[in-house]
């Protein structure tokens, strides 16, 4: 009756309380089931108003009147000011206020009272100062989101194993402690902080910085000229009569360039053997060892390749991969791999050649390739907003507010039929994708989504595809041994978390160490009947309506992220359960 009694205070203190409607006195808040009560044997342990409209003050006391109060969420709400005493609540495990307008310095000693506390997360408010020393004696503490916020000074060093933790977007500044670096993408979007697993280094006096600056940029500029000048030297033929080297020696001489693509200036010189032909070969084609797959966008060889302005985009686990803009406006991705020395020249080409056919509107189509033995270059067109990591966790520009609701629902979708897509033409290969990430969603100038790095498994040297893919770091392979096409199914499901909550996958990461188990967090979620707290602040803010949508997209992610793959649903459910979500 006193904890009745205490809930009704509470909801006087609140602003609006029409959400808490069925708080009325003479009930019971476990048997009647009052909104956002959350009851163990009849106990209440926990106070969910995630998404209840509220605003106005906290009634401390009456909180305090709760003995069995263990989790606290009052994510996306309305209110403000300082940070209200819940540091007087000692037994709470579970604190949660993401998503308020709460402001200001929290005290330094806040969170010696709180020794119990598992997770602390206020992110996405307006808190400032430094972070409470006190953090570091959270000995219980494994999940810790202060991201968006205006957090300054210094990121503590905490000695506890998070399992979830996010710094980024505040002010932070100053050296990363040592131990921390292992929480490689959590301090994004703090400009005064250095040290690893940042690229920019501490103790450097400002002029020194610009000067290094500069010094990286020759240096990368130098790297991708010598990784082109290297791949020139592994293409270039042995034999003097080659047409590369009669190409090469026109070029001394101030003569046309014996290539041809679309739109550009270049002369033609003669179109015989560009087609068709010995093409498959390539090597006497005119244009170097460079074999078209599909000429959608126009034909080119090495050389325009080797005249292009080049930029490092990245190296992933399979290889690296540069951006080389050609002179006729097209740019491309070169993506060199290694380890891909499985099939034979004649097999690697009927491979490529297959892919390079693939016409679907979420599939990115390769059009050329390069086959030596040490190395395979798979070209493909470049995607100007990069891809659904880039465009979700990278900035926070004018692509990343472009993914609101009906976007993100849109690309999840794409990548649906993309799937099935591939689901249906390698059908017979154990891993249709294998390799299904948000780096390898590429996004369209539409939002449309376009996987790329598809179908390699069959290519690639067994161990490398073990270490490389992601299929193989999913509970299929690591706990049962066996991958199959319900592997894609779990990273599609990874993709579908990822983009609901906003958060970058720990799964990512080979040491799973950085960014947030998507799997665990929503999983628990799901079991504790807060899911709702788990969608992205960003699209949860104004979700109205939309949110028993979101909560559906969210059980489908899970659906397809159970790890054992026998109860997993298959891909086809997967998309007719997607079908019935709507913006
Ligand atoms: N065609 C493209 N257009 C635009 N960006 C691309 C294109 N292909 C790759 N990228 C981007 O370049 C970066 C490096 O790509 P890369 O494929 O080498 O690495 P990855 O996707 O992180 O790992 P993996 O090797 O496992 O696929 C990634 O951020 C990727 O999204």
């Amino acid at each position: 009756q006193q904890e009745n009694e205490a809930l009704l205070k509470l909801k006087q203190s609140f602003n609006n309380p029409a959400s808490l409607s069925s708080w009325v006195p003479n009930s019971s808040p476990c048997v009647d089931k009052w909104a956002g009560i959350i009851c163990l044997n009849n106990i209440i342990t926990g106070l969910h108003l995630t998404n209840f409209g509220l605003s106005g003050k906290i009634d401390i006391q009456a909180l305090l009147e709760i003995r069995g109060l263990r989790t606290l969420s009052l994510v996306n709400n309305s209110f403000s000011g300082p940070m209200p005493e819940f540091n007087k609540l000692g037994a709470l495990k579970t604190l949660l206020l993401t998503g308020n307008q709460f402001s200001g310095p929290i005290a330094a000693d806040f969170f010696s009272t709180l020794d119990s506390l598992k997770k602390i997360w206020i992110s996405s408010n307006k808190f400032s100062g430094n972070l409470p020393a006190t953090l570091t004696e959270l000995e219980f503490l494994i999940e810790l989101h202060v991201e968006n916020n205006e957090f300054s000074g210094p990121i503590p060093d905490m000695k506890q194993n998070l399992k979830s933790v996010d710094f980024s977007n505040n002010k932070f500044e100053g050296q990363i402690p040592e131990g921390m670096a292992k929480y490689g993408n959590s301090f994004a979007g703090n400009e005064g902080l250095c040290g690893k697993p940042l690229a920019k280094a501490c103790n450097q006096p400002q002029t020194e910085m610009k000067e290094n600056n500069w010094m990286m940029k020759a240096i990368v500029a130098l790297t991708v000229f010598i990784a082109l000048a290297a791949l020139f030297l592994l293409i270039k033929p042995k034999r003097q009569d080659d047409d590369f080297v009669v190409l090469e020696k026109e070029r001394k001489n101030n003569e046309v360039v014996q290539v041809h693509v679309p739109g550009s200036n270049h002369t033609k010189r003669s179109e015989s053997g560009r087609k068709g032909g010995d093409s498959k070969r390539g090597s006497r084609n005119g244009m170097g060892d460079l074999v078209m797959v599909n000429d959608g966008k126009g034909v080119f060889g090495l050389p325009d390749l080797m005249k292009s302005a080049a930029e490092v985009l990245g190296n992933g686990g399979m290889g690296s991969a540069y951006k080389a803009a050609m002179a006729n406006d097209l740019s491309v991705v070169v993506k060199r791999v290694r380890e891909m020395n499985k099939l034979n020249r004649d097999a690697f080409d009927a491979e490529i050649r297959k892919f390079g056919r693939i016409k679907h509107a979420n599939i990115l189509t390769p059009l050329a390739y390069l086959y030596r033995r040490e190395e395979k270059l798979v070209v493909s067109e470049y995607v100007p907003k990069g891809s659904l990591l880039y465009v979700l966790h990278g900035d926070r520009g004018a692509s990343h507010a472009d993914l609101n609701w009906p976007t993100r629902l849109k690309i999840v979708q794409g990548i649906a039929r993309g799937l099935a897509f591939l689901h249906s033409e390698f059908d017979s290969y154990d891993l249709p994708h294998g390799n299904l990430k948000s780096s390898n969603v590429l996004l369209g100038n539409d939002y449309q989504p376009l996987l790329n790095d598809y179908a390699f498994q069959p290519l690639m040297n067994p161990n490398t595809a073990v270490q490389a893919m992601f299929a193989f770091k999913t509970p299929d392979y690591t706990q049962y041994q066996q991958v199959s096409h319900k592997t894609d199914v779990y990273c599609f499901g990874i993709i579908i978390l990822e983009m609901i909550t906003g958060k970058f996958p720990s799964q990512y990461h080979s040491n799973g160490k950085g960014g947030t188990d998507v799997v665990e967090w929503v999983f628990s979620a799901i079991s504790e009947r807060r899911d709702a707290e788990v969608i992205d602040p960003e699209i949860a803010s104004n979700a109205g309506s939309s949110l028993n949508q979101m909560l559906q997209l969210l059980q489908i992610g899970a659906a397809c992220t159970e790890s054992n793959p026998e109860q997993r649903i298959d891909l086809r459910e997967a998309i007719r359960r997607l079908g019935e979500v709507q913006v």
